[in-house]
């Protein structure tokens, strides 16, 4: 697989690597942050839903003192009753109305339950305006009880409600849990303190002894008061160092455990003697109804606290999804970079020193190598690569240059200096080759020897120099006269020696001959102007048998002996 090929394999794979990754840790934060937003949501309508628990606990008070009222104070007590009515139908609106815009269905039942709590309401109350329109001898104390629990029978629905709705926040947030349980046993505690209170109401009004069943009830809610206190020091440990959770948790011991149940505790000790309380169900709401004040102080500030520090991990969400959008967003950033970072700049120049490698490797250098632009080990790659590219032209032109010194030097040890034509030792070289191809396949084959004739008085006549232009000038000459494949040596001195392939004897002296004619006719001028003549004398031999060519060229030796002996300018042949 090419280079290029992996890189985008693997470079796609850590992209899909990558962006599941970068997904799953944006869709964490994503759920966090959204599991946030629920549980504030959540705690919210878990302190409505209190608040209208609460309202409706708080209207009992006016109900109850209307129904044991002077007749002088009841305009006074039915605009209180109104006011709280109005009270607890808002609440129940504005819950019911906050409950609907939710779309999770997890909130249905809380909203069936409210809902039932609503309709509920109407006929409850009407319970109370019955016992209210009667005069005091027309009441009975089972219709006041019943009046009185008509309205204590609606708070169940609504803890439940209560309930329904903190599972949902503590399941999205399970930080609220502690706070949530603890402004529940508030709740529960300001509900079971007003249940207690309403105890009184039908004793109060008839200024009758409790009776025995009322006795067990009070005593049973005692417990769960007594219960309830207790959970609130266990349940909010972790509150144990915030300041506004102590001051109100002592507000409550002292307010409504140090004065509110104290005063119960005595209708309790009076209404299980004489039933004579020497107070009103207005005066008995009077004293008693404030300090119940402290218990749901503790619940608002449990309650404010949950929803700040919920709202404050709500943000931290929010943060964390900003943060880790923002980081998957500068990370693909960065990993694209990187990516192109590494094309551009390590596997292109690596590709590209490849193929200028390889076509330097072929012999091919006129592809440019790219210039260096980085100060990186790419761009001493290419540096070297272009030291490379030099050394191996410059060892191609010493090549080419020692070719050629060879091509001379060989021409040179193969030449004579004087005639340019070859030496005795290049003829002798080359004349071994065609004897061995002529034996070999019985061609034909002819050797010249041939001198010029008183040289030595030429030289001495003319001087060297002028011997030494004749000497050019003749060699010049035959060399004109003869074939490509003749081969024509200077001997020595002024001797010649011409083998000729492919000619037998005959042939061999008609070669001379015409030598010789060519020689004896030529005028040789000389560099003063004068002009001189020479003749040759010409020795021929030829392959018969086995002859070597030391055979051969003294063959044709002594017949060049014998033309000078028989007169110079002359061709004499072997045998
Ligand atoms: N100018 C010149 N003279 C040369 C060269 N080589 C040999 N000679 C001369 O050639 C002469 C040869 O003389 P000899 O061997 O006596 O023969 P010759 O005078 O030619 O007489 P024959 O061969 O008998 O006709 C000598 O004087 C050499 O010095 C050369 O390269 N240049």
């Amino acid at each position: 697989m090419s280079l290029n090929r992996l890189f985008w394999l693997v470079s796609l794979a850590l992209m899909l690597l990558f962006s599941v990754l970068a997904a799953r840790i944006v869709l964490i934060e994503w759920d966090a942050y959204r599991r946030g937003a629920r549980s504030v949501d959540a705690v919210r309508v878990v302190q409505l839903t209190m608040l209208a628990m609460e309202k409706i606990s708080v209207e009992r008070g006016p109900s109850n003192a209307l129904m044991g009222g002077d007749p002088e104070a009841l305009p006074a007590l039915r605009k209180r009753l109104d006011a709280a009515r109005r009270d607890s139908d808002e609440a129940l609106f504005h819950l019911l109305d906050s409950l609907r815009q939710e779309v999770d269905p997890r909130y249905a039942p809380a909203i069936r339950k409210i809902e039932a709590v609503r309709q509920a309401l109407g006929p409850a109350r009407e319970r109370i305006d019955q016992q209210v329109g009667l005069v005091r001898w027309q009441r009975s104390s089972r219709e006041i009880t019943e009046a009185v629990d008509g309205m204590v029978d609606l708070i169940p629905m609504l803890v439940s409600s209560v309930a329904d709705l903190s599972s949902i926040a503590i399941r999205s947030d399970p930080e609220v849990l502690d706070g949530l349980t603890g402004m529940r046993v508030a709740a529960s505690l300001r509900e079971y303190a007003g249940q207690v209170g309403s105890k009184f109401t039908a004793p109060v009004i008839m200024q009758r002894p409790l009776t025995k069943s009322e006795v067990i009830e009070i005593g049973k809610l005692y417990g769960r008061i007594e219960q309830l206190r207790t959970l609130l020091d266990i349940q909010m440990r972790a509150y144990k160092d915030n300041a506004a959770f102590r001051t109100a948790l002592s507000d409550l011991d002292t307010q409504y455990f140090g004065q509110g149940f104290p005063f119960l505790d005595g209708l309790l000790q009076t209404g299980l003697l004489s039933g004579s309380y020497g107070v009103s169900t207005a005066e008995l709401a009077a004293r008693y109804v404030p300090p119940m004040a402290s218990i749901l102080r503790l619940r608002d500030v449990i309650l404010v606290d949950l929803i700040r520090e919920a709202e404050i991990r709500h943000r931290q969400a929010f943060n964390l999804l900003v943060g880790a959008i923002t980081m998957t967003l500068f990370a693909f950033v960065f990993f694209f970079m990187l990516l192109y970072l590494v094309r551009q700049r390590v596997l292109r120049p690596v590709l590209k020193a490849t193929q200028l490698v390889v076509g330097l490797a072929e012999g091919n250098h006129d592809a440019p190598i790219p210039q260096a632009r980085h100060k990186d080990e790419i761009g001493d790659m290419l540096r070297a690569l272009q030291v490379l590219k030099e050394r191996s032209l410059e060892r191609i032109s010493l090549a080419g240059e020692r070719e050629t010194l060879i091509g001379q030097l060989q021409l040179s040890s193969n030449t004579d200096f004087l005639t340019g034509v070859l030496n005795r030792r290049a003829f002798f070289a080359q004349s071994e080759q065609q004897l061995a191809i002529a034996q070999r396949y019985g061609r034909n084959l002819a050797l010249v020897l041939l001198d010029i004739d008183h040289f030595k008085r030429l030289n001495d006549s003319y001087g060297h120099l002028a011997g030494d232009n004749v000497l050019r000038n003749a060699v010049q000459k035959i060399a004109q006269l003869l074939r490509k494949v003749d081969v024509f040596a200077r001997y020595g001195g002024e001797e010649f020696i011409i083998l000729l392939p492919e000619a037998d004897l005959g042939q061999g002296v008609a070669v001379a001959e015409k030598l010789r004619a060519m020689l004896a006719a030529q005028a040789f001028a000389l560099d003063d102007g004068r002009e001189l003549r020479i003749t040759a004398s010409f020795g021929v031999s030829a392959l018969v048998t086995e002859e070597d060519l030391d055979q051969l060229i003294r063959q044709a030796d002594e017949a060049l002996y014998a033309a000078k002996h028989k007169g110079r300018n002359r061709v004499e042949r072997a045998g």
